[in-house]
């Protein structure tokens, strides 16, 4: 499971720590949204003129009735004129109107903008996790990707329609409001701005607590999303092991240190959101008693008395709402350098500024002085040299842990050698478009994952999409008939049929055989295939071999081998060991010269035997 992180932690590649991002300010974290949010910009500029007219709307009631009681009401009561009272009603229902038609617009502007910028965000970090390589992915756990796509952008959407112009508004209102109670009654206003300094005081000291809070929450967040992602996505071994009771219980350590987690960050809310309260009432009390003082002494008048308190039930409003503006503002933030911390991982395999072009790719492949290491890991292969020529087949055969798959990732780019290089055609793959590369490159994983797609989408994933519809039917039915995947007839639509999440609705046997078939519809000129028939039965696997080797006749093939039927499907043989490609041969030569070779055939043959004994090999 994945460990909570520490939000004060050092900004390492640790996927969940806080990244280099929080050194920024919030201003400044937050304007990085700037870029998407500038199309949007218009409306939620309209939406929060319409938010800060409601509101001077909503401040200007208190001076219409400072002016009614010091003009008309007190002449026309003198004079017993009720008549004197209609305008200023009227200005006042007028007012009001204005307040409540501005609000309904300001929702009506902000909203479109919010879900838009939302979506932009969403799809530029899908697009971004498609171009990151697999490394990225090895490294990054799913749950913490799919809570800063989802959790965190939502939060943003919300910030952006309603905190965002919440705290514009609320900082004008305020403003101005102070203004206008400075301009009622000069020393009045004085006090009520004294308690500027406590409500500073607090909202520095919350936003530093709170910042880290939130981060560690959005963090746990995403932990939890990883324990659930895993849990379904192993829920078989779980069963099989009866191991559902241990994992409820590591996810509920999890979830309830997520919700102390929340209940610290609602009662870091909650001390604020009092402090913010006491303070202006405290004020009110203060400015009430010299207010009628004032009065008394002839100071200022009982209209503008009366207009200051509004004026000032109008600015506590914001004041008091500071905290909750404040905590969205912050898990903002949070989110925004969450969502950066993915978004400005460089992608180590970016195509180049002037790619080289390859026209007609013959096949050959050739690696030179191929050194590779993982992230963090000790070298897998050192200074290896293998020659694929065009048209011909290799088997890859080595030890457990060897590199093999890793030698073949090579090929179609999905890691980089880390010295040496990959010839396509004598061009080093690193010069070319991945998407060129990819094309001309096409695999089949041992554990081969579908997508919850029909049969008909699964296999023409990597197919030419500009062939014509007869054509892919043609190139359908024949790679489903080389991977010998006939039970695709009997599913209940055939070929239209949508298999489940991850193709769990298929045995391992059918899936391998349907990801064989998208290996060789994608018609590649290079084709590896890691392990491809592993979970086929002797019968069918004889089978694919036969037809395969068609396939195969003027393809440049790599195939991973960990039986020795599968060596088989090769014109020859590499041995790899000790990160190098030791000796490449016919299997009668190898087994006559090579030693290591023979000891490798011995443990694959035992290893098989083995496996028949205890498990069952589906068909
Ligand atoms: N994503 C990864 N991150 C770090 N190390 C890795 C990663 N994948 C593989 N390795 C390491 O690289 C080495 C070679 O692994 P690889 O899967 O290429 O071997 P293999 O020969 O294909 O093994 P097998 O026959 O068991 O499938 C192993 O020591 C493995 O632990």
């Amino acid at each position: 499971m994945t460990p909570t992180p520490d939000p004060d932690g050092p900004a390492v590649a640790r996927p969940s720590a806080a990244p280099a991002g929080s050194e920024l300010s919030t201003l400044a974290s937050l304007r990085r949204l700037l870029p998407f949010v500038r199309p949007a910009l218009p409306r939620l500029i309209g939406g929060l003129v319409a938010a800060l007219g409601a509101s001077l709307a909503a401040l200007a009631i208190p001076r219409v009735l400072q002016a009614l009681v010091e003009g008309p009401l007190a002449a026309g009561v003198a004079t017993g004129d009720r008549g004197a009272l209609v305008w200023p009603t009227l200005a006042v229902l007028g007012l009001g109107l204005a307040e409540a038609g501005l609000v309904l617009l300001r929702r009506n502007l902000v909203m479109y903008p919010g879900t838009r910028v939302e979506a932009e965000l969403r799809i530029a970090l899908f697009r971004h996790l498609q171009e990151l390589p697999a490394a990225f992915h090895d490294r990054w756990p799913g749950g913490q990707l799919l809570s800063r796509s989802m959790g965190d952008l939502g939060l943003l959407r919300r910030w952006l329609v309603f905190g965002l112009l919440q705290l514009v508004v609320s900082t004008i209102t305020i403003v101005v409001g102070v203004g206008f109670l400075l301009s009622t009654a000069g020393w009045l206003g004085l006090v009520y701005l004294a308690g500027a300094v406590p409500v500073t005081v607090i909202a520095f000291w919350f936003s530093r607590r709170y910042r880290v809070i939130a981060r560690l929450s959005q963090d746990q967040s995403g932990d939890l999303a990883t324990t659930v992602e895993e849990s379904v996505h192993g829920i078989r071994v779980l069963k099989a092991f009866g191991r559902h009771r241990e994992a409820l219980d590591s996810f509920t350590d999890q979830a309830e240190e997520l919700r102390r987690t929340e209940l610290r960050k609602a009662s870091n809310q909650a001390t604020v959101t009092t402090s913010l309260q006491l303070v202006p009432e405290a004020t009110l009390a203060v400015c009430l008693v010299l207010g009628v003082w004032l009065t008394a002494s002839g100071e200022i008048t009982v209209g503008a008395l009366a207009a200051f308190f509004l004026t000032a039930a109008v600015i506590n409003g914001p004041v008091v709402d500071l905290g909750q503006t404040l905590s969205m503002t912050l898990n903002a933030r949070s989110a925004v350098d969450r969502y950066f911390q993915v978004l400005d991982t460089p992608n180590p395999l970016a195509d180049p500024p002037h790619p080289a072009r390859l026209d007609d790719v013959r096949g050959d492949v050739a690696l030179r002085d191929v050194t590779f290491a993982h992230e963090d890991g000790p070298p897998v292969l050192r200074h290896l040299d293998l020659d694929l020529p065009a048209g011909t087949s290799t088997a890859l055969v080595g030890l457990t842990g060897s590199g093999k798959s890793t030698l073949a990732m090579l090929v179609p780019r999905i890691h980089d050698v880390t010295g040496g290089a990959v010839l396509l055609d004598g061009v080093d793959v690193r010069t070319l478009r991945r998407q060129d590369v990819r094309r001309a490159v096409a695999v089949a994983f041992e554990d081969p994952t579908l997508f919850s797609a029909t049969v008909r989408e699964n296999v023409l994933l990597g197919a030419d999409p500009d062939l014509p519809d007869d054509a892919r039917d043609r190139l359908l039915r024949e790679s489903l008939d080389i991977a010998q995947a006939h039970f695709v007839r009997d599913l209940p639509d055939g070929v239209d049929t949508r298999i489940g999440e991850e193709g769990h609705s298929l045995s391992g046997g059918q899936r391998q055989r349907l990801a064989l078939a998208r290996a060789i519809a994608a018609r590649p000129r290079v084709l590896v295939l890691d392990d491809p028939l592993s979970a086929l039965d002797v019968a069918t696997e004889e089978a694919v071999t036969q037809r395969l080797r068609r396939v195969l006749a003027d393809t440049t093939s790599l195939v991973i081998a960990h039986r020795p039927s599968t060596v088989a499907l090769a014109d020859r043989v590499a041995v790899l060991a000790d990160g190098r490609v030791t000796a490449v041969g016919t299997h009668r030569e190898l087994l006559a010269t090579d030693a290591h070779y023979r000891h490798v055939i011995a443990s694959l043959e035992d290893d098989w035997a083995r496996r028949e004994d205890t498990e069952e090999v589906r068909p």
